[in-house]
C-alpha cells in the first residue's frame, strides 16, 4: 500500500502544489488522481518515486518511509509512464521495451526475451519490435510505454496521463487494454488524469484534488457519484450523474420475463399465429443458432414470404449477469418495443426486460442512492415552480447515509 500522510510540496518559489495531503492507495488496486490543471496531480505522483521530494509530510510504501531508500532502487519497483509515451527515439521498441532488464543487468537474450513476451501482453504485433518510435501510432507507443513500465515487472505502477495524447478511440482501447492487463498483473496502479470519466472507468478509488493539491474527496467511482462531498466535486463531476451511476447497478436486479420467439425460417402464417396462441403484440426472431435478430409486428407483416424476407426492427441487447442497468436501459431504448433483450453469458436468451420491470429496478436503485428526504418547515415548503430544482446537491448528498449501489465496480465498463 502507498500512503500518503499529511504530506506537502512547497517549491522553491513558494508555490504550494500540495498541501496537508493523506491518502492511502491500496496494493493490487488503481488509485486515480483527478482535478484541474494545476491542482498538483503530477508532484503527488512523482514524489512516490521521489522524482520530486516532499517539503513535509511522509508517503510510505508497505510502511517504508520512501526518503529513506535510494532512489534508484526505490524505482526498479516502480514503473512510470508518461503522456506521449516519452520513449528513447533511438532505440528499436524491443529495446525500448528492455531498457530496465539492461539496466538492471539481465543479459541481452533474456532482456529481449522478456520484451517480446511484454509485446504480445500489451497487444503489440511482433512485427513492430524492430521499429523505431517515430514509426508508430500514438496508441502504439503508448502500449510500448506500458510494456517498458511493466519489464520489470514492478509491483508498483504510477501512470502520468498516459492516454491524452491519443484520440478517444484508441483511448478508450489502451483503457480497456489496462483494464485487462490489470486482472492479470494486480498492480498497485496510481493513475493520474484531468478526465473525469476515464478516472470513473478505470479507478477502483478516486482522488479528486483542488487547486493547491488539497483532497476534496476519496470516494469509489460510485459513492463519488451518488454523493459528491461539495460542490466543487459535484462540479468538476459534470452533467447525467444519475445515469452515470447506473453504470454502477447490475443489470442482475432486473426481473425478466418469457419472450415469445419465432424462427427467421418460419413464415408469415406461422408467425402470425404464434403471436395469436401467446397473446403477443411482439415476436422475437431469432437465427438457427437462437440468437435474437430483431423484433417482429404480426400487424405489420406482408401477405406471404418468409420471416428472412422480412425486414426486421431493431432490438438492443444486455448480458444479464455482466452488464450494468444502464446498459439494459440503453438496450430497451434502442428496440421501438421498449423491451430489453436479456442474454446469458453465452449469448442465449435468458427473457426480455419490460419497461416496467425496468422502471421496478430503477426505483430501487434511486432508493439506494437518493438523499434522505430534509425535514421542510411549512413556511419553506418547495413550491410546484420548482424551488428545489438546484437541490441536487444542496445539502441532501453530504447528509446521505452510508449505502451502496453495488460493488463499487462498474457492472460492465464496455
Ligand atoms: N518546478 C516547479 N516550480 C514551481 N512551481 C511548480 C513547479 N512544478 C509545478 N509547479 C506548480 O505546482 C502546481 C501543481 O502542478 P502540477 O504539475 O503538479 O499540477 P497538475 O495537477 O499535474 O497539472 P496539469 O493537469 O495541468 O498537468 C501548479 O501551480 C504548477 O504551476
Amino acid at each position: 500500500m502507498i500512503t500518503f500522510e499529511q504530506v506537502t510540496k512547497r517549491y522553491a518559489d513558494g508555490t504550494v502544489a500540495v498541501s496537508d495531503l493523506s491518502l492511502e492507495a491500496p496494493t493490487g488496486r488503481i488509485t486515480v488522481f483527478v482535478g484541474p490543471s494545476g491542482c498538483g496531480k503530477t508532484t503527488s505522483l512523482r514524489m512516490i518515486n521521489r522524482m520530486i521530494d516532499a517539503s513535509s509530510g511522509r508517503i510510505l510504501i508497505d510502511d517504508r518511509d520512501v526518503r529513506g531508500v535510494d532512489p534508484a532502487e526505490l524505482r526498479r519497483g516502480i514503473g512510470y509512464v508518461i503522456q506521449q509515451a516519452g520513449l528513447f527515439p533511438h532505440r528499436r521498441v524491443l529495446d525500448n521495451i528492455a531498457t530496465v532488464p539492461y539496466l538492471l543487468g539481465w543479459d541481452k537474450r533474456r532482456a529481449r526475451d522478456r520484451a517480446a513476451e511484454l509485446m504480445e501482453l500489451v497487444g503489440l504485433d511482433a512485427g513492430l519490435a524492430s521499429r523505431y518510435p517515430f514509426q508508430l501510432s500514438g496508441g502504439q507507443q503508448q502500449r510500448v510505454g506500458v510494456a517498458r513500465a511493466l519489464a520489470a515487472d514492478p509491483p508498483i505502477l504510477l501512470m502520468d496521463e498516459p492516454f491524452s495524447a491519443v484520440d478517444p478511440v484508441v483511448r478508450a482501447s489502451l483503457q480497456d487494454e489496462l483494464l485487462r492487463l490489470q486482472e492479470e498483473l494486480h498492480k498497485t496502479i496510481v493513475f493520474v488524469t484531468h478526465d473525469i470519466d476515464e478516472a470513473i472507468k478505470l479507478g477502483d478509488s478516486i482522488a479528486v484534488l483542488r487547486v493547491g493539491g488539497r483532497l476534496a474527496q476519496l470516494a469509489s467511482p460510485a459513492e463519488l457519484l451518488a454523493r459528491p462531498a461539495d460542490d466543487f466535486v459535484a462540479g468538476f463531476l459534470g452533467r447525467d450523474r444519475g445515469i452515470r451511476s447506473l453504470s454502477f447497478v447490475p443489470a442482475r436486479s432486473v426481473r425478466l420475463r418469457p419472450v415469445t420467439t419465432v424462427s427467421l425460417s418460419a413464415d408469415v402464417d406461422e408467425a402470425r399465429r404464434t403471436a395469436r396462441d401467446a397473446g403477443e403484440d411482439w415476436l422475437l426472431a431469432v437465427g438457427d443458432d437462437g440468437t435474437p435478430r430483431g423484433w417482429v409486428s404480426p400487424l405489420d407483416l406482408p401477405r406471404a414470404g418468409t420471416l428472412a424476407e422480412t425486414p426486421l426492427l431493431a432490438f438492443g441487447s444486455y448480458d444479464r449477469d455482466a452488464d450494468s442497468l444502464r446498459a439494459a436501459l440503453d438496450a430497451a431504448l434502442l428496440s421501438p418495443t421498449g423491451h430489453a433483450v436479456a442474454l446469458d453469458g453465452d449469448g442465449a436468451i435468458a427473457g426480455v426486460a419490460t419497461q416496467r420491470a425496468l422502471s421496478e429496478a430503477l426505483a430501487e436503485a434511486a432508493a439506494l442512492t437518493a438523499p434522505p428526504p430534509r425535514p421542510v418547515s411549512p413556511g419553506l415548503r418547495p413550491d410546484a415552480s420548482g424551488a428545489h430544482r438546484d437541490g441536487e446537491h444542496a445539502g441532501g448528498v453530504r447528509e446521505a447515509p452510508p449505502g451502496s449501489m453495488g460493488d463499487g465496480r462498474e457492472a460492465s465498463r464496455g
